[in-house]
């Protein structure tokens, strides 16, 4: 079934519609298991798309996405700007406030954000802005305004989210790491999985993490990086054959070094994906692969997106 989007707005062609049920994952979820990472598209004729936006997608809406944590059985959300919605946070923060405190943000600022506005946002859930270094889908914003909102975010408590690829980390280097914050790198930084674990590329991510302990990944978008698959679709990958093979040597090895800093998300509704529209059931048995021990699958579902968004509720050490 094709999805639609409203208020006018016409989808990016060949755009691909996030998949329509999903199985029920073979994976126990630990109780109070996070997606941290997820987006709210529209609707359009709510919330409309930015005009600076790069795609546009199909709706994706808060019950929707509610709909999708309840079936895969996650207790909670981080729900993440999408940059079709560039600066105007009002899809996300009407998704955060109907959540009953199951969701928190990660916004979209400009400089020109007033002190009571970051306040309102903090209200509403957010706990965190994101800056985007991905060329095909923002316009460049200069370093010393990125720096200028990290600084005002700070004191909030707020850490910064931060999305690029792989062959970008030396020149973001010096600014991700004079960054005041906890880091977030969206996607692992997007390595080149057809490159060596131990090559230079990827090392290079590694030693960011290793060198500074503020610096945290997600996990996250297999399904992006995969070059080899099998994808996560039924009757293609299964226990013998686990889905985005190349990937998992990748994810394991940062689950493994940085148990304590690493997150996990579906990335729903999966925006661009050109390829194939994963299962987000068989995207959730997935986890296994990369983290493999109960320890490891409850620090990275549940103690650090707790410690890291709901650290008031978060009783561990
Ligand atoms: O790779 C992408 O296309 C992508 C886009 C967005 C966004 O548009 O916000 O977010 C993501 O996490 C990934």
């Amino acid at each position: 079934m094709s999805r639609p989007t409203t208020g006018g707005f016409v989808k990016t062609p060949g755009w691909l519609d996030w998949y329509d049920g999903p199985s029920r994952p073979q994976l126990a979820l630990p109780a109070g298991a996070v997606d941290a990472h997820c987006h709210v598209f529209g609707p359009g004729e709510r919330f409309p798309y930015a005009p600076q936006r790069k795609y546009t997608p199909c709706d994706a809406s808060k019950e929707q996405l509610f709909a999708l944590r309840d079936h895969l059985g996650f207790a909670r959300n981080v729900i993440v700007q999408a940059t079709c919605h560039g600066a105007d946070n009002r899809a996300l923060i009407d998704a955060c406030q109907a959540s009953g405190g199951r969701a928190r943000g990660v916004a979209t600022v400009q400089r020109s954000v007033t002190d009571a506005e970051l306040l309102a946002l903090h209200d509403s859930g957010v706990r965190g802005v994101r800056f985007n270094f991905v060329k095909r889908l923002v316009d460049f914003t200069p370093k010393d305004e990125l720096l200028d909102i990290a600084q005002r975010i700070a004191p909030l408590g707020w850490h910064v989210v931060v999305y690029f690829e792989a062959q970008d980390l030396p020149e973001l280097w010096d600014f991700f790491t004079a960054l005041p914050t906890t880091v977030v790198v969206d996607h692992m930084g997007r390595p080149d999985v057809r490159k060596p674990l131990d090559g230079p590329e990827f090392g290079l991510f590694v030693r960011l993490l290793r060198e500074h302990p503020n610096i945290w990944t997600k996990v996250s978008c297999p399904e992006r990086l995969s070059v080899s698959g099998p994808p996560a679709l039924p009757g293609r990958c299964g226990p013998e054959q686990p889905p985005y093979a190349d990937v998992i040597p990748f994810a394991r090895h940062l689950v493994q070094t940085f148990p304590d800093r690493v997150l996990w998300g579906t990335d729903w509704p999966h925006p661009n994906l050109k390829d194939h529209m994963p299962d987000d059931g068989l995207l959730v048995d997935f986890i296994p692969h990369i983290a493999p021990t109960p320890e490891l699958q409850r620090k990275l579902l549940v103690d650090n997106p707790m410690r890291l968004y709901w650290p008031e509720e978060w009783k561990g050490d």
